[in-house]
């Protein structure tokens, strides 16, 4: 008998968790459940079937509820950690006296930690760590709305982690005809690829808001990849997983209506139009009330990324402009688009020179455009 735990009953907690009950809905040799801190929802699930503060979908019977995490995660082969980035720490330090010591961690949060910039295996590992754990940590990353695996549409996604034989193993337990996953080695590149998507995906939507034709939204993409590499190299990640799932594929959907990151941008652009002169924390409250949301993971990443940008002196015109108007209140949407458009021209190629390509295989922490310029002045 194989053990599925799958902690935290949100979106998309719930959707990975019916979609492994639903494939093992007719196999007895699997058992799968879901940890929920709210008591209602784990009551619902159990008596109903159901769970509607996030999906419409009846949920299969077979999926079980915990509101006590100990119950959740006793003896569980595998351990899913389905809640949000910035709530990462806290449980896997509830986690690390009561996790079974063998089991496989596969990580679903997009995000870096506010404060350390730390990946999510990396948080999981220091706290799990602490108390000498054995577990293999792995994170799937890619791009995967929840309400399309509900609806059992086509899904395709990555996993990154550092043992193969483990990563086929997760592969075959998620394997379905319409759900696809293809693994790598590079746990960095995933789930960095996860993290920044969502932080550009902002921006993209506050180019939907403010109303700036079509066309830029294929220019848009293809410059966020070019900032997103750069910082994800820098962090470790190979560059060729940045133009995959976890990567591309995933910016490509978080710039549509479909994400939360999207739809916060082109709110706050909203907001911003009706009263400019509120202060930024009342703008920022008024665009989650408008949308109803709790979790936009690029808002609390894009902090811990700036600063980072700026520490090493990395040049990332999106950041910084997209940082400067929504922690700063520093100019409006249109501005924030129009200045990373103009810094950005400093870039007047289309693809790097062979000779910078080489550079930066031989020296990779070393970058000759910089955000202040070489003596710490704007370049322009
Ligand atoms: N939704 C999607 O389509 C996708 C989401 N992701 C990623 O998955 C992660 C989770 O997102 P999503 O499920 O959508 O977010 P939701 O806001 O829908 O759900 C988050 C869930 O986590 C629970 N939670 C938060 N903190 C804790 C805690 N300390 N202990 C226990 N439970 C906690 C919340 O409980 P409560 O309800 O009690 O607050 C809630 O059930 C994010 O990093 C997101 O980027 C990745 C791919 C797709
Ligand atoms: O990560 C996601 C899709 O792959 C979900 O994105 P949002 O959190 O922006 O909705």
């Amino acid at each position: 008998m194989k053990k599925i735990a799958v902690l935290g009953a949100g979106s998309y907690g719930t959707a990975t968790a019916y979609h492994l009950a639903k494939k093992y809905e007719n196999d007895a040799n699997y058992s799968i459940c879901i940890y929920a801190r709210d008591k209602k929802i784990v009551e619902e699930i159990n008596r109903d079937h159901t769970n509607k503060k996030y999906t419409q979908t009846p949920l299969p019977h077979n999926l079980v509820a915990h509101d006590n995490l100990q119950q959740a995660v006793d003896k569980a082969d595998y351990t899913i950690m389905g809640v949000p980035a910035q709530s990462m720490r806290s449980v896997a330090k509830e986690l690390a006296p009561i996790i079974r010591h063998k089991t496989i961690i596969i990580n679903l949060a997009k995000g870096l930690e506010v404060g350390s910039f730390k990946r999510m295996s990396q948080i999981i590992s220091e706290e799990l760590q602490a108390v000498k754990h054995l577990c293999s940590i792995t994170s799937l990353g890619g791009p995967a709305f929840s309400k399309d695996i509900f609806a059992h549409h086509p899904i395709g996604v990555a996993l990154g982690g550092k043992n193969n034989k483990i990563l086929h193993e997760i592969r075959l337990l998620f394997d379905t005809e319409t759900f696809d996953v293809k693994i790598t080695k590079d746990v960095i590149g995933v789930e960095l690829g996860g993290a920044l998507k969502n932080v550009f995906g902002i921006m993209a939507g506050i180019m939907s808001g403010t109303d700036m034709g079509s066309s830029i939204n294929g220019d848009y993409l293809t410059r966020s990849i070019v900032d997103m590499k750069a910082i994800a190299s820098f962090m470790g990640a190979r560059r060729a997983t940045l133009d995959g799932r976890a990567g591309l594929g995933d910016l490509a959907i978080t710039c549509t209506e479909g994400s939360r990151n999207f739809r916060f941008g082109r709110e706050f652009a909203k907001q911003h139009q009706k009263n400019s002169s509120l202060p930024i924390d009342e703008l920022l409250q008024n665009t989650l009330e408008a949308l109803n949301i709790k979790t936009v993971e690029g808002f609390y990443t894009l902090d811990p990324l700036y600063q980072l940008c700026e520490s090493i002196n990395m040049f990332v015109p999106i950041v910084n402009n997209l940082y400067k108007m929504l922690y700063k209140n520093d100019c409006s949407p249109e501005e924030a688009v129009h200045r990373y458009r103009i810094r950005d021209k400093i870039r007047s190629r289309e693809a790097r020179l062979t000779i910078s390509r080489v550079l930066s295989f031989l020296f990779p922490r070393i970058w000759y455009r910089r955000e202040r310029g070489f003596f710490g002045v704007k370049n322009l």
